[in-house]
């Protein structure tokens, strides 16, 4: 999950006919991943049509809080999870699915913690807000063989400074995919964010 882009585009669906043209879109721009938060009503049907109908992406579903969410997104035909935060129960699930999945931490207890679980790979959420490449500069010495995926508060500006820490994968943001951009149907801005960002590393 972390190698497929520098970016992994996390993407808000309000009308499920967006959902197949912003992949394409990403797709034509160089990203191969998105993230697609279960945060609308239309967000599984979104996933659906994305996992049938665009295979050079991978699909995942994001904002993933409970069980059931899980359940329904894999359901639905997401390849991967993201969650914002992570708790016992959550976590079970995730594991349970059988998929890969990027858990959300913000601290190095909630790290340490998802780390006594066997998980490496995890979404640094919220990035900018928690201390930003600072804050994972500091933990990289005591939390080693940990990578990240920074998210929140992630640009096109300050993605460079995280993609050089050698702890991140890559980094999530929605900046790729402009909700006004998204109404308005402008999928060739979305490609142009997208062909930036693939270039980032
Ligand atoms: O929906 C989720 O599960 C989240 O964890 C939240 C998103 O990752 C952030 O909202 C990213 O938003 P930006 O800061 O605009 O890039």
């Amino acid at each position: 999950m972390l190698e497929l882009s520098p970016v992994m585009p996390v993407v808000v669906v309000d009308d499920v006919a967006d959902a197949v043209p912003v992949a394409e879109a990403l797709v034509a721009g160089g990203i191969r991943v998105i993230e697609l938060t279960l945060r609308t009503p239309v967000a599984l049907a979104a996933i659906e049509a994305v996992a049938a109908q665009v295979p050079e992406i991978v699909i995942g579903a994001g904002t993933v809080t409970t069980p059931d969410e899980a359940k329904q997104a894999a359901d639905a035909g997401a390849k991967f999870f993201v969650t914002p935060g992570c708790t016992d129960r959550l976590l079970e699930a995730l594991f349970a699915s059988g998929l890969p999945f990027l858990p959300g931490a913000a601290s190095v207890s909630e790290a340490m913690r998802l780390a006594e679980h066997g998980v490496t790979a995890m979404k640094f959420f919220p990035a900018e807000a928690s201390g930003g490449v600072a804050y994972l500069k500091a933990i990289a010495g005591p939390l080693p063989g940990l990578r990240f995926c920074p998210t929140g508060g992630v640009t096109i500006k300050n993605a460079p400074e995280y993609l050089a820490l050698s702890t991140v994968g890559c980094v999530g943001g929605t900046w790729l995919t402009p909700r006004d951009a998204v109404a308005a149907k402008d999928f060739g801005r979305i490609t142009e964010l997208a062909r930036e960002a693939a270039a980032l590393r």
